[in-house]
This record gives C-alpha cells, structure tokens and sequence, in this order.
C-alpha cells in the first residue's frame, strides 16, 4: 500500500505538487493521470526518496522509503527505460541491481524470461529498441519480487503488441495482489487497464474514484441535431420539455431521449432534419474537461474546436511556467545525464506521442 499525506513538492515559487493525499491498494490496478506538468513524476520520485518533499509525508507499506532496509524487494519501479548503461549486456545490467541490492543471481533469468528478453540477454542494451529497453526496465522492477510496482508512463512509444502486453502484465501483477500504481496522460489507456483512477491537475488532487464511477459518470449519452430551420426547431424542442444545447457548429444537442423520439417530434412538425444522431462522449473528453484548468496554460489559451467546454479555474490557480529540465534517475542506480533533457511538447494534445524522455 502506498499512502500519501498533504504531499507537497515546491521548486522554487513553482508548487509542482500540492498537498496531496491518497491511498493506492492493493489487488488493483491504479491509474494515475493528468497533463504534462501535472507533478505525476515528482510525486513517484517522492516516494522513491530521489526527490525530498517540501512538506507532507508519503508511505510504503506504512515507512518511508529511506526507512525499508531492502528497497527493491518491497517496491520496483519504471521511472524512465533509457535510465541504464547501454554498454552492459542486458543480463549484465540486471545482475550488478541484484547483486547491489542483495537479490539472488536466479532472479535475473527469471525476470528476463518474464519479459520476453530471453534471446538478447547477452546483447548490450544500446542496441535495444523503445520496447525492449522499457521491457528491460520492467524487468529492473520486477527483480526484487516486490509487492509494490510502480509504472512511470510505461505504454509511450510502444507498439501494440507491446502495449497489449505492457497492459496484461500489470493486470496480471495486482491479480496476484500486488500494488500497481501507473502513471499516463491517456485517460483511454487507463479505462482499458485501470481499476482505479486518481486524477491530478497542476499537482492538485481532482479526482480520485473508481473507473466504473468514472465511466457511469461521464459516459454521457446525447443526440446531436442538425436542422435548417433551428429557431423552430429548438422551440419544438422546448415545448416538449427538453433541454437544448446548442453548439459552436450550430447544431443541437440533447440529453434524456432517443434518436426516434425527436425524429418523430421534427416529422410532426414538418420539420427538416439534416443529421439526427445518438452520441456518446468519450472519456478522454471527460478526462479532458476535469483537467481543463491544468491544459489552458499548457495551450497558451488555446480552444481545440469540438472540445468541450474548460471547468472553471478554481481561485489562486498557478500560472503554467516552462520548467527547466530534470535528468532521471532509477531507485537503485545512479542518475544519469540525459543529453537534451526533457522535452516538453503538446502532446497532451496529441495522444499518439510519448513523453520525449
Ligand atoms: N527539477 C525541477 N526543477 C524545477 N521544477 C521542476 C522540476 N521537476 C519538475 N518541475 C516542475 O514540476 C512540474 C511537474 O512536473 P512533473 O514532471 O512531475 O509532471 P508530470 O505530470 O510527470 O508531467 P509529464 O507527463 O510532462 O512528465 C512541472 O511543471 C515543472 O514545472
């Protein structure tokens, strides 16, 4: 279990996480989402004691990370997959984490043979695609055997087998009763992994539900009407007691009623129809809305047209800043310089990119 308690995290005047507090169980895969920039990956170096929270305390099955004698038999973690040293073989790199972290030789070929790696064991890691270096960091995670996992974005740039298995592995982990805590920007990858789902915005706590909630909550069904005689038609409309929406494009939108009631209704009155269609939101609009507050600044302000509307921002709301760049580092290794840095592009934007780490 991992339990955090009014976490805060400040750079400077820049707050990246701000008093969070929440529980990851066990059993269960937990999703954690927001925008670039949310403060998902301060918060996981937090726990793993490579960043020291301003205030606020997070736990470990109840000790703080710096208080577990063997850290990597009570939590792995996949910070970032291009963490390690292209130069050792892949079994090279897993054995010198088992023997410095007091983990049995066996444990390499297992993990190895967890994550499909088997074949290129002997092969230096330099060589490794995008998969292959994130299964490797799996690999890392999963060598102490640890109740606790945790996924920093583990999906970006993966094929779809990769993210298939990616997917089935974690499933698999909290199955066996484990604590699975991943990170990702993609709302639609998590309602297909996740059955927990802790929203943060701007390093603030939005939300922190289950996924059926989640789904029951913001699947919102509506039907989309387009007519060339609107005025009449909304009037119709609201004779007939329901609520209309117009939209940007002029068309209507209309909750609590089917296709066929309102097509109905229009043929009654002689009424033209151009398109007349059940919709259905998607939860990445729904994710997008909670986070809208967190994306406006990241935008620059700008309005992605179809988007739903921005929730309010809520008072004493931070300004986005650009951040200077931080190298990553891996619990149990040293940090590494990272040529280039992070980026920081818009591909909150754009689902189909990764992080650019
Ligand atoms: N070393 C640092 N120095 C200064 N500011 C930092 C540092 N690391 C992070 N930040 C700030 O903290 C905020 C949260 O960053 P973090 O990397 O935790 O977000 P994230 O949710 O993981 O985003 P992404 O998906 O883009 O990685 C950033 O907006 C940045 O301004």
């Amino acid at each position: 279990m991992i339990e955090l308690q009014g976490l805060t995290k400040r750079y400077g005047d820049k707050t990246a996480v701000d008093h969070l507090t929440f529980t990851v169980r066990p059993g269960v895969v937990t999703g954690f989402l927001g925008p670039n920039g949310a403060g998902k990956s301060t918060t996981m170096r937090m726990l793993l004691g490579l960043d020291t929270p301003t205030s606020g305390d997070v736990r470990i099955d109840g000790r703080h990370y710096a208080q577990l004698s063997e850290p990597l038999k009570h939590i792995g973690a996949l910070l970032d997959a291009k963490a390690i040293h292209g130069g050792r073989t892949a079994y090279n790199h897993l054995l010198c984490i088992a023997q410095s972290n007091r983990i049995p030789a066996h444990r390499v070929s297992e993990v190895l043979e967890t994550v499909g790696l088997t074949a290129v064991a002997r092969k230096r890691s330099k060589g490794f695609s995008l998969g292959m270096g994130q299964r490797l960091g799996i690999a890392a995670a999963l060598l102490g055997d640890p109740e606790i996992l945790m996924f920093d974005e583990p999906v970006n740039g993966l094929d779809p087998e990769g993210i298939h298995w990616i997917r089935n592995l974690m499933k698999g982990l909290a199955a066996q009763g484990r604590t699975v805590f991943v990170s990702s920007h993609l709302m639609s990858e998590m309602a297909l992994t996740a059955e927990h789902l802790i929203v943060i915005g701007r390093g603030r706590l939005l939300a922190d539900t289950s996924m059926a909630d989640f789904i029951e909550k913001n699947s919102r069904s509506y039907v989309r009407v387009r007519t060339p005689q609107p005025e009449r038609f909304k009037d119709v409309l609201t004779a007939a007691g329901h609520t209309v929406v117009t939209t940007g494009d002029g068309s209507f939108e209309i909750t609590g009623t089917e296709a066929a009631q309102l097509g109905e209704l229009a043929a009654q009155h002689q009424l033209v129809l151009h398109e007349l269609s059940p919709q259905r939101a998607s939860l990445e609009e729904a994710f997008m809305q909670l986070t809208a507050e967190s994306v406006e600044y990241h935008a620059h302000g700008a309005v992605t047209p179809g988007a739903p509307p921005p929730m309010p921002v809520a008072p004493g709301a931070q300004q986005w800043q650009q951040p200077p760049a931080a190298p990553p580092a891996q619990p149990g290794q040293p940090p590494q310089q990272q040529p280039g840095g992070q980026q920081w592009g818009s591909q909150w934007r754009n689902p189909g990119s990764g992080k650019g780490r």
